[in-house]
């Protein structure tokens, strides 16, 4: 991508389908929180917190995330953490996102789901005021803890209301996606969209699982896939989207460098790609620089980062008349650049 063009894609308006809230907490963040809510970090600064952000695989980054998360207490800390990402958003030309949350590990630590919801959604009513970002919230279900209980949360959320939909995530591996088959039946009986982890760490089968036993609409991640020709000729005849997060799969061991991502042959394989950030804070950048930078490493042409944010349109779960609209501004915005 020449330089012109990263411009133009910077310009660009863009859909992201695949981001974590909690994984966008910055280091000065999470200092400001542990100091005004006490809880104790093993890290003196914002360098001794980036200095950790080397990890080995999922699970090691997991034990990071999830310590980080001790210090999100208030209504006020789930505001400002989803107002920041959505000023990013602004910022880069996101006019639209799908934002996952974990509730489980804010009720381990005695944070009510009213809390939490109540400072995710004032944060997105500001965004989409001020600056017209819209988003839609997705709850993800931590798959390394039992199933049970989930259904009660799922209903409990479904009664604060503000969810589009539910999602898997956490640890994949030995953690096939069929143990949450019930949950997501609920989910989907209420008009819930489904989306989840796999492929990430887990093998070809758990993607296959989770459409098979969870009817799951996306994949997040879904980059094993590659090594079932079988899978991926189902993956391209059905369309489903795959949101592909390339720095993440790098830092997390799944890919040794950017060259060697295998988001380019997905693409030749014509499967509906989508670019994300995934946990643009520990990751080492957002959605743009994991467009351009990825690009750049696998020589992928405009045309194609074009063709992935149609894919985010198209694979969003937006309303039709507003993927429409969103379509509209991409070929707009593209006649005038
Ligand atoms: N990349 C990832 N995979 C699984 N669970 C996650 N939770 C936050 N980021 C995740
Ligand atoms: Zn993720």
């Amino acid at each position: 991508m020449n330089t012109q063009e990263k411009k133009k894609l910077a310009g660009m308006p863009k859909v992201e389908l695949h981001l974590h809230l909690e994984g966008t907490l910055e280091p000065e963040m999470l200092l400001n929180l542990a100091e005004n809510n006490s809880v104790s970090l093993p890290y003196r600064n914002v360098d001794a917190i980036r200095a950790a952000y080397r990890f080995a695989d999922l699970q090691s980054f997991l034990n990071l995330y999830y310590l980080a998360t001790q210090c999100l207490r208030k209504e006020q800390d789930f505001y400002s953490l989803t107002l920041a990402y959505l000023r990013h958003c602004r910022d880069e030309n996101i006019a639209y996102t799908e934002m996952f949350f974990d509730p489980q590990t804010h009720l381990e630590h005695g944070v009510p789901l009213t809390v939490v919801m109540a400072g995710i959604s004032a944060a997105q009513k500001e965004a989409e005021r001020e600056w017209g970002v819209l988003s839609g919230l997705i709850l993800c279900f931590e798959r390394d803890r039992p199933a049970e209980g989930t259904i009660a949360l799922l209903e409990e959320a479904e009664r604060i209301g503000g969810i589009i939909g539910v999602g898997l995530d956490s640890a994949e591996r030995d953690h096939p996606p069929g143990k949450f088959q019930e949950t997501f039946a609920v989910a989907r009986a209420l008009g819930l969209h489904r989306v989840a982890h796999a492929g990430e760490e887990g093998p070809p089968e758990y993607i296959t699982d989770a459409l098979d036993t969870l009817f799951v609409e996306r994949i997040d991640h879904g980059v094993r896939a590659i090594e079932s020709p079988e899978l991926l000729r189902r993956l391209r005849e059905e369309q489903i989207p795959l949101t592909v997060c390339p720095f993440s799969n790098v830092s997390l061991g799944g890919f040794g460098s950017l060259q060697q991502h295998n988001v380019g042959r997905l693409l030749d394989a014509g499967l509906k790609v989508t670019i994300n950030s995934d946990d643009p804070a520990y990751f080492g950048g957002y959605l743009t620089e994991n467009i351009i930078a990825t690009w750049e490493a696998l020589g992928l042409s405009f045309e194609q980062a074009v063709q992935v944010q149609v894919n985010a349109i198209e694979g969003s779960f937006a309303e039709e008349q507003k993927k429409r609209d969103m379509l509209q501004n991409l070929m707009s915005y593209l006649d005038q650049h």
